[in-house]
């Protein structure tokens, strides 16, 4: 296996360095001081510029503006690899150059990366200029456009060096800006009996638009104006990137006295609702069908988006249901892009929802598709059981589940609101896919396309889930070890407490 570690001892010095086949001890302790490096900064800027002009057509008021001014100090410890990182490096770029006659070291390598950076520093000052102006909302016909895209490879970059030369801007939005009147008009002005959900960051309320169509509202309400911004443009900067069937849609954008994500309505609500807050139990039959959507939506994230998102916080409530149960993944506010190079990122700030983050996240803050796919583990852990992630005393379900599973023990697995009424090759294929995405170890959990025909029975007809299945059965000694000393039930459980406590005394 080839491992990519980024090297930060400054962070100015962008480079990446090969080290090797390795072993996953070997990937941990390399990994292990990765983690205690800051983030890099701008290296990626040329990779994400088609997905950054997406943002062109949102307004911003100059509030709003402001606070991304204000956060420049808290820049520094942005990840690159998110869109958030990307629009901030741009702007910071912009603001070096006009107030200082002297480039950064930084804002250089991003323009030695970026074969088209004048353009890039063309589209930040356009976009500041017109937020400066305090244009609360673009008028339709003075939005720049760009045509979308049209295949998976190309690129239409809108920027010419000329600033506001609308003629050279190409690109047609699909969501429409809301103002505020008529966001609050939709969801009787956001009155408490329309809210359908509440999460970590915001809450969601239902609308129905002038049009009689159905809406969710996402009105952000936690953190600081900084935050809201900064969790605001990450989350816009992924769901106008994403285009699947099992994906949540993105209707529109508010941005006036606050900052709002309005989505098409999934009106079944949550899995998390349904499946734990809900005296109807859920089928079989639509237990698989969700377990298979979702699935193919997290494949589609990873490897057939246009760029690799992770997600960073598959569960059980960011997975929507549509009328006839298709699942859509929705919340994206803590999901990253991974350049095509890099096999892995490291975080510093640990985020996402206890029960669900992967061992390796937990110790080395290591994030890649891998994370995700731990995560889908345990949502097919729930999908099976009915259990939650981790139940009122705070035991893991993985935890729980991880002896049934290597019995076999498939009666005891199964949710017993079910009474028997299940196709038990189903569930065995299920439970085997569970099995194998909840590995310590991820380099042995199957890759989301693996995922998909594992839960289909197809595991033995693909040349890669061959191999997949024979790592998993040659375990060696050491290896065993490794994950036994290295992460073993009782530490994962006392970080999940620790986890907790600092959440709760912060
Ligand atoms: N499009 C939608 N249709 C129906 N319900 C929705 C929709 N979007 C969100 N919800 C409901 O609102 C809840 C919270 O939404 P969301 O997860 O986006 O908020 P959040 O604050 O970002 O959450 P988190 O704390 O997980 O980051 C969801 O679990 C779901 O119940």
């Amino acid at each position: 296996m080839c491992l990519w570690v980024f090297s930060a001892s400054n962070p100015m010095d962008d480079f990446v360095e090969e080290i090797g086949d390795s072993t996953p001890g070997e990937n941990a302790e390399i990994s292990s001081e990765c983690s205690r490096k800051p983030p890099q900064i701008g290296a990626f800027f040329s990779a994400h510029e088609k997905d950054t002009t997406s943002l062109l057509s949102v307004s911003i008021s100059a509030q709003d503006f402001q606070s991304l001014e204000i956060g420049k100090d808290t820049r520094e410890a942005t990840e690159v690899s998110s869109p958030r990182g990307v629009l901030d490096d741009g702007l910071r770029c912009l603001d070096l150059e006009t107030s200082s006659s002297k480039t950064s070291t930084s804002c250089s390598e991003t323009q030695l990366v970026s074969g088209n950076s004048s353009r890039w520093k063309g589209f930040f000052r356009f976009w500041k200029q017109q937020s400066m102006r305090r244009l609360s909302s673009f008028p339709p016909l003075g939005v720049p456009k760009l045509s979308r895209r049209k295949s998976n490879r190309e690129t239409h970059v809108p920027i010419s060096d000329s600033t506001t030369d609308y003629s050279n801007c190409y690109f047609k939005p699909t969501w429409k800006n809301f103002t505020i009147s008529e966001l609050q008009k939709a969801t009787n002005n956001f009155s408490p009996e329309n809210i359908i959900g509440k999460g970590g960051y915001a809450e969601v309320y239902k609308g129905s638009l002038e049009n009689g169509q159905l809406v969710a509202i996402k009105m952000l309400t936690q953190g600081t104006a900084d935050e809201r911004t900064n969790s605001f443009l990450s989350e816009l900067g992924i769901i106008v990137h994403v285009d699947h069937p099992n994906t949540a849609k993105l209707i529109g954008v508010g941005a006036e006295g606050g900052m709002y994500l309005v989505l098409q309505l999934s009106s079944h609500g949550s899995l998390e609702t349904l499946l734990h807050g809900s005296k109807e139990k859920l089928s079989w039959d639509v237990r698989y069908k969700i377990a298979t959507g979702a699935a193919t939506g997290l494949e589609y994230l990873h490897e057939r988006c246009q760029r690799r998102i992770i997600h960073r916080d598959i569960k059980a409530a960011n997975v929507l249901l549509t009328d006839d149960f298709e699942p859509q993944i929705c919340d994206f506010g803590l999901a990253m892009w991974l350049p095509d190079k890099l096999t892995h990122h490291t975080v510093s700030n640990l985020e996402g929802t206890f029960g669900y983050l992967a061992p390796e996240y937990c110790t080395h803050g290591i994030v890649d598709e891998k994370t995700d796919v731990y995560a889908f583990g345990v949502l097919l852990l729930e999908l099976i059981t009915g259990r939650s992630a981790v139940n009122s005393s705070q035991q893991s379900l993985v935890m729980w589940a991880k002896p049934l599973l290597e019995k076999d023990d498939i009666k005891e697995l199964v949710d017993p609101s079910l009474n028997d009424s299940y196709d038990i090759k189903q569930v065995r294929c299920v439970a085997q896919t569970a099995y194998m995405c909840i590995q310590h170890s991820s380099v042995l959990r199957p890759r989301m396309t693996q995922v998909l025909d594992l839960l289909k029975g197809k595991e033995m007809q693909s040349e890669s889930m061959k191999v997949l299945h024979k790592s998993l059965i040659r375990r060696t000694y050491s290896v065993e070890l490794f994950d036994a000393e290295e992460y073993n039930a009782t530490r994962y459980l006392n970080d999940l407490t620790q986890h907790k406590k600092l959440a709760l005394d912060f």
